[in-house]
């Protein structure tokens, strides 16, 4: 391979033959005495071999055209061999590194591994490489000037501290979101970011080189644990942020496979060989990836907003990754994309999740303010139903007022009017129909009251008897109707004769009774003379008609005692009106007293 100076890399791969030691025990003087058929072509441009834990040599012919002495640098692009050794750099001594041997055995102190090469003008050398690793078999090697290799070294420098300051902000800025927002998917999300810069750091060498340069072990198995561990965030962050736990019950499930995965892996890291544990990072990265991918492509079909962006991001570390396995494989050539697209995929990923996450928060606070808003407008509804139904209590309640007054008023009247009917029915109960006179009923009572009332105080009382004479011939001659007429008549005289604590009563018929409080026998029979004389000399006007009438009357006169009773008085004063009646009529009668006490 001519080494013609210049500012481009050389990719030595189509000048390098490669050998394949699967047992890994060959060495260099076995290597040396191998038949040269026993070499096969690199052709490819990377030298790279899948992950087999061989034992590959490499045959490089290198040649200084040109009549100065040149100072190369060869590149050797993958820090994560395990054991590299280069024989022909400089005379005899042998250059032995690797991340599995100290940091300090380097010859020069850099992330990558780096061969320095003097070629003195027109020398022709054989370089040769033994390469050996439980990881990716790729040597990513290339060759520079020093000159070139400064000035690419401090672009690759610049570029990086681009991209691991801009890893450190988004860090740093997320992790203040948490704590001010205490929103965890700010939290999966930082702690992604911290476990994806650490995966890089370590992918890069830095980490070798800056963190733990004699952690040999852990230099080993940090890189697939810093794998699933940002697999594992990812994946938290993943289920939060597209709010899986909203959907179908099978995200969660799958989910939790992840986890589960994730967690197994992270065991597999610190517990099992290396390249175990390094296919099963890949293999939970690509079905994780895959997996949210799918994820949100179905969020972003149910509708979530968020997802459009996160199915941007998530592209651009499925196309980064498969890039970087792929090249790691050596299914495709390595070269300064492939190496850096993981790095490329991420950053971009990550800066497209962290404007989605911003984007939710847009959106939490616009469904926020809608919610706001329909509960403003709940409440205005509230408040127009809750007048309309006070408005609505008011009529019902003065309407009810109203019809209660009406109706109340209807009942006074109707209990009014009810009490003077019962007054008018106990007056009607109390007094004869026809002469308005009161009936046989009130006049007992009465007889019974002034009776105990004279028995008290020991006065007198009398009692009369009066009966219209021939008055079935009245009837007879006139007719009952003035016959009527003539009792209404007789009635009304004798009314107007009594006093006002006196008691006139129809007896029955034409007959009548009086109840003559305080009064002596000679009073009665005075009264009763009067009453005699009143209707003789007032006889009846019926109907041009001129009725004569006249009057019996029987008297009974006493100071009662205690044997005393109505029926007696009643009984002596009918037979003094017998007496009346028998002695030819119109004319008064008294009981005789036979016996003691009576009067
Ligand atoms: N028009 C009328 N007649 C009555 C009423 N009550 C009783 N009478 C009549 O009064 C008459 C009483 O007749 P009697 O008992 O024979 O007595 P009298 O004809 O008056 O004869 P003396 O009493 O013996 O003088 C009967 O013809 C009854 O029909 C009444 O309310 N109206």
């Amino acid at each position: 391979m001519p080494l013609w100076p210049g500012e481009q890399r050389l990719l030595p791969g189509p000048y390098m033959q490669v050998w394949e030691d699967p047992e890994g025990l060959a060495d260099i003087q076995q290597v040396r005495q191998l038949p040269g058929s026993a070499w096969q072509p690199v052709a490819r441009r990377d030298a790279s071999f899948g992950y087999n834990g061989h034992a590959y040599w490499l045959r490089l012919q290198v040649h200084n055209p040109t009549a100065q002495p040149q100072d190369w640098i060869l590149l050797i692009g993958n820090p994560l061999l395990d054991h590299l050794d280069a024989y022909g750099l400089d005379g005899e001594r042998v250059y032995q590194a690797g991340d599995q041997r100290p940091f300090g055995a380097r010859w020069i102190e850099h992330r990558q591994l780096l061969l320095p090469l003097r070629l003195a003008p027109g020398e022709q050398r054989e370089l040769l490489l033994r390469m050996q690793t439980e990881g990716s078999a790729n040597l990513s090697a290339s060759l520079m000037t020093a000159a070139t290799f400064n000035l690419h070294e401090q672009r690759m420098l610049l570029l990086q501290g681009l991209f691991f300051g801009a890893l450190l902000v988004m860090l740093i800025y997320n992790l203040s979101i948490f704590i001010i927002t205490r929103d965890r998917n700010y939290l999966w999300y930082s702690l992604f970011v911290a476990s994806f810069t650490l995966y890089q750091f370590i992918q890069l060498g830095f980490a070798f080189q800056w963190l733990w340069p004699e952690a040999l072990w852990w230099q080993q198995l940090s890189f697939p644990f810093s794998s699933a561990l940002a697999t594992l965030f990812g994946i938290l962050f993943t289920y939060g942020v597209l709010d899986l736990k909203a959907g179908p019950p099978l995200y969660t499930h799958l989910t939790r496979c992840l986890l589960a995965a994730s967690l197994l892996v992270i065991a597999l890291a610190l517990l099992a060989p290396y390249s175990l544990a390094l296919i099963g990072s890949f293999a939970l990265l690509v079905a994780c990836a895959l997996l949210a991918f799918v994820f949100t492509l179905l969020r972003w079909r149910q509708g979530y907003r968020p997802a459009k962006l996160f199915a941007l991001g998530w592209s651009m570390l499925i196309i980064a990754s498969l890039f970087s396995i792929l090249s790691g494989t050596g299914v495709i050539a390595n070269s300064q994309l492939t190496l850096h697209a993981q790095q490329i995929g991420g950053l971009l990923e990550l800066v497209i999740f962290s404007i989605a996450l911003g984007s939710r928060i847009r959106q939490a606070q616009q469904a926020q303010q809608l919610a706001q808003a329909r509960l403003l407008a709940n409440e205005q509804q509230l408040r127009l139903e809750q007048a309309k139904s006070l408005q609505l209590q008011r009529e019902i309640s003065e309407g009810l007022e109203t019809r209660v007054q009406e109706r109340t008023a209807s009942l006074q009247q109707a209990l009014r009017e009810l009490s003077s009917a019962n007054q008018r029915l106990a007056e009607l109960s109390r007094h004869d129909s026809l002469t308005g006179l009161f009936n046989r009923q009130v006049l007992n009572e009465e007889l019974e009251r002034v009776l105990a009332q004279a028995r008290r105080s020991r006065q007198p009382m009398a009692i009369l008897m009066l009966d219209l004479d021939f008055f079935k011939k009245v009837n007879d001659d006139h007719g009952h109707l003035a016959g009527d007429a003539c009792l209404q008549h007789a009635a009304r005289r004798m009314q107007q004769r009594m006093r006002s604590n006196d008691l006139l009563a129809r007896f029955g018929g034409e007959e009548f009774a009086a109840v003559l409080s305080d009064t002596h026998l000679d009073g009665a029979r005075d009264l009763a003379e009067q009453l005699r004389l009143d209707l003789q000399q007032n006889p009846c006007h019926y109907q041009q008609q001129v009725i004569p009438l006249s009057l019996s009357i029987g008297v009974c006169a006493l100071v009662p005692d205690k044997h005393t009773d109505r029926e007696q008085l009643l009984r002596q004063a009918d037979q003094a009106l017998y007496q009346a009646k028998a002695g030819g009529r119109n004319q008064v009668r008294c009981y005789e007293a036979s016996t003691p006490g009576e009067a």
